[in-house]
């Protein structure tokens, strides 16, 4: 269905993203023009290496883009912050640094470090917002287990509740669903989808799960030879963008079934 298109949560010009060093500047993709509405679930895809992880880190103020502008909320990404960035931005990545001898309730409860005050203490409200990511996630039941008890797709669920807790505007995750089973990989896509639609965020999640993204995203950002391309999944299966995502000696796109063919 339809929805209306809204106000501009996040914004780029000519953003090219990489990493310099004394040897030079290594350019991972460039000319990343993006005007992302709120309310949208947006999938970011592309081959390994294409630079998902990269992109996500830059739009989350994590590393410095090589040239051009990151904006939130019509605000410079530079000029925001830290402590107001957290408050608008929440992000989920892979292999981030946490101390897992905090409990999952500790870890959780984290995401509320923006709200709370020089004491820590916890409102009513904090505890409220917690314990509805801890019932969204399916991570109740392991709130009083140590981070390092847990399996890897349930320390993904307990970081995506942390973010929820932050309650921001914008939510960038990194692979969310990679350590999931069937069933809380359907969990976390419908939870993420409510959280765009329902609660008017902008979340957008990179994947290898194309054909998911494809099937539930708003729009999806294709990062392809240094060029990042955003569109409706209709639109960019018109455009015939997934049909030269992949070596077409192994894998097809086929776009009547919209889903990709091996052989
Ligand atoms: N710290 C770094 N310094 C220099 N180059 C890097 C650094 N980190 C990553 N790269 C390079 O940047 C490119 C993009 O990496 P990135 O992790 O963003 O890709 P990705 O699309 O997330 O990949 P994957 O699907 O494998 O997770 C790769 O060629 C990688 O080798």
């Amino acid at each position: 269905m339809e929805r209306p298109v809204t106000h501009t949560v996040l914004a780029t010009q000519d953003l090219c993203i990489g990493y310099a060093s004394k040897k030079g500047n290594t350019l991972i993709a460039s000319e990343i023009n993006l005007a992302i509405p709120q309310g949208q679930l947006v999938g970011l895809v592309g081959i390994n290496g294409a630079g998902k992880s990269t992109l996500l880190r830059t739009l989350a103020g994590l590393q410095n883009p090589l040239s051009g502008n990151r904006t939130l909320n019509d605000t410079p990404l530079s000029k925001i912050e830290p402590q107001t960035l957290a408050k608008q931005l929440s992000v989920v990545l892979t292999g981030q640094a946490i101390s897992k001898n905090l409990s999952v309730v500790e870890l959780v409860s984290l995401g509320r470090q923006p709200y709370t005050n020089w004491l820590g203490s916890l409102s009513e409200t904090d505890i409220n917002t917690i314990t509805l990511a801890l019932q969204a996630t399916d991570t109740a039941d392991l709130k009083h287990k140590k981070c390092y008890e847990l399996s890897d797709g349930q320390l993904q669920r307990v970081l995506i509740a942390r973010a929820l807790t932050q309650d921001t505007s914008v939510m960038l995750l990194d692979e969310p669903m990679t350590h999931l089973d069937l069933h809380h990989k359907a969990a976390v896509l419908k939870l993420l989808t409510q959280i765009a639609h329902e609660q008017k965020k902008l979340v957008l999640f990179s994947t290898h799960d194309i054909e998911l993204a494809i099937a539930h995203c708003d729009q999806m950002i294709v990062l392809q030879d240094g060029k990042a391309i955003i569109d409706t999944p209709k639109q960019l299966i018109q455009k015939g963008v997934f049909d030269a995502l992949f070596p077409s000696e192994n894998v097809r796109f086929d776009a009547d079934l919209g889903r990709f063919v091996i052989g």
